[in-house]
């Protein structure tokens, strides 16, 4: 900028000189040209959304998401998330693995557009009653707590796309886990699509084909799909999900083989074989508060809650079974491919320039 000034006074020191009229032309068109440039430079600042729309070029493979998206325009974005969660995750623990599957449930749905937090409306209907929702999905009041705060400090500026993403950090990051360099500038839907919701979820008795196959439609490949079921070392299901393992996994009324037996005794304790659907269970048993490779050791030892965990180990198809090996030896590995996965998921075709909106109300249209 400085240099530019001093250019522009020496253009103007020489406009003062009497000069031809083709001089001046031309001593006029490098000024509008000079403006031009620095305008545009001015314009392309992080934060300001790029008029020309689109997927911008910024990043390249970060199809137009960059870390210091919010870096003039919202600078404390990341403070006021993290001690929104901090109360919240200090107050239950489960919040953390909530929000964390709450990005998921919203990225393998028409991508990380914040569809996920649409109440049913006029033109809505929510995926919030989807059969993997439904009863289920939480976290939604915390988004709304951090939505309210950052429309105080930069209001229409913070999309519930990107705070969905900032939390699911946030809250891997509180329960001892990895952090990452999070690619921002995702905006919000104006749509949500109940069938996506239904139909894009892998459910909890997927084979290690559906698993792969699921994953795969949305660009993410087997290495992704173990380390992103690492989520599963906090939190917990209900017997709902899991229940046919322990009475009928195979239509004869038998328990899955695959599940050691006293983890199989206690579980048969929390999910009698009628009622009790929506009694909970850590899905991983020994540190379920704690983000750590545990999962991936208890999947091992046939302590893996659902069927989509068991298989990544006796699935038998692709290189799942080496990978859940590593991962349970080496922490450190787990951590560094949960990080790049999960970069890989928030930028599942987000929407950003002028397409879609920045939401005042996570649960509504503007
Ligand atoms: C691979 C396919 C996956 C399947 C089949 C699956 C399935 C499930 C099911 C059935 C539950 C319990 C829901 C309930 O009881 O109502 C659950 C919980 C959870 N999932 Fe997954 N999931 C998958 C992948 C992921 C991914 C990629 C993440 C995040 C990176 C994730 C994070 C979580 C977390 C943290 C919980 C606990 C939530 C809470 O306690 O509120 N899951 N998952
Ligand atoms: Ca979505
Ligand atoms: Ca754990």
């Amino acid at each position: 900028m400085e240099a530019r000034h001093n250019q522009r006074a020496h253009y103007r020191d020489r406009l003062l000189q009497p000069r031809s009229s083709m001089a001046f032309i031309k001593v006029t068109i490098s000024l509008m040209l000079l403006y031009f440039l620095s305008v545009t430079l001015c314009l392309a600042h992080p934060g300001f959304n790029f008029p020309w729309g689109g997927n911008g070029h910024f990043g390249g493979a970060n199809y137009g998401l960059f870390p210091q998206f919010y870096q003039f325009s919202c600078p404390q974005v990341d403070d006021i998330v993290m001690s929104v969660l901090k109360k919240a995750i200090a107050k239950e623990p489960r919040t953390a693995a909530s929000l964390l599957r709450l990005h998921f449930h919203d990225c393998f749905v028409q991508g990380c557009d914040a569809s996920v937090l649409l109440d049913d409306g006029a033109t809505i209907v929510s995926e919030k009653n989807s059969i993997p929702n439904q009863n289920s999905l939480r976290g939604f009041e915390v988004i709304d707590e951090i939505k309210a705060k950052l429309e105080e400090a930069c209001p229409q500026t913070v999309s519930c796309a990107d705070i969905v993403a900032l939390a699911a950090r946030a809250s891997t990051v509180l329960s001892g886990g990895p952090s990452w360099e999070l690619p921002l500038g995702r905006r919000d839907s104006k749509t949500a699509s109940l069938s996506g919701s239904n139909n894009n979820i892998p459910p909890p008795n997927s084979t290690i084909q559906n698993l792969i196959t699921s994953f795969k439609r949305q660009g993410l490949d087997e290495v992704d799909l173990v380390a992103l079921s690492g989520g599963h070392t906090i939190g917990v299901a209900r017997c709902a999900t899991f229940k046919q393992r322990l009475y009928n996994q195979n239509g004869n009324n038998q328990p899955d083989v695959t599940l050691e037996r006293t983890y199989y005794y206690g579980l048969k304790s929390v999910c009698p074989i009628t009622g009790g659907d929506n009694n909970i269970t850590p899905l991983d048993l020994a540190s379920p508060a704690k983000f750590d490779n545990t999962y991936f050791k208890l999947i091992l030892y046939g302590r893996g809650l659902l069927t989509s965990d068991e298989v990544l180990l006796t699935g038998n198809l692709g290189n799942t079974v080496a990978l859940v090996k590593s991962y349970a030896l080496n922490e450190h590995l787990f951590f560094e491919q949960f990080a790049k996965s999960m970069i890989k998921m928030g930028n599942i075709s987000p929407l950003t320039g002028l397409n879609g909106e920045v939401r005042k109300n996570c649960r509504r249209l503007n």
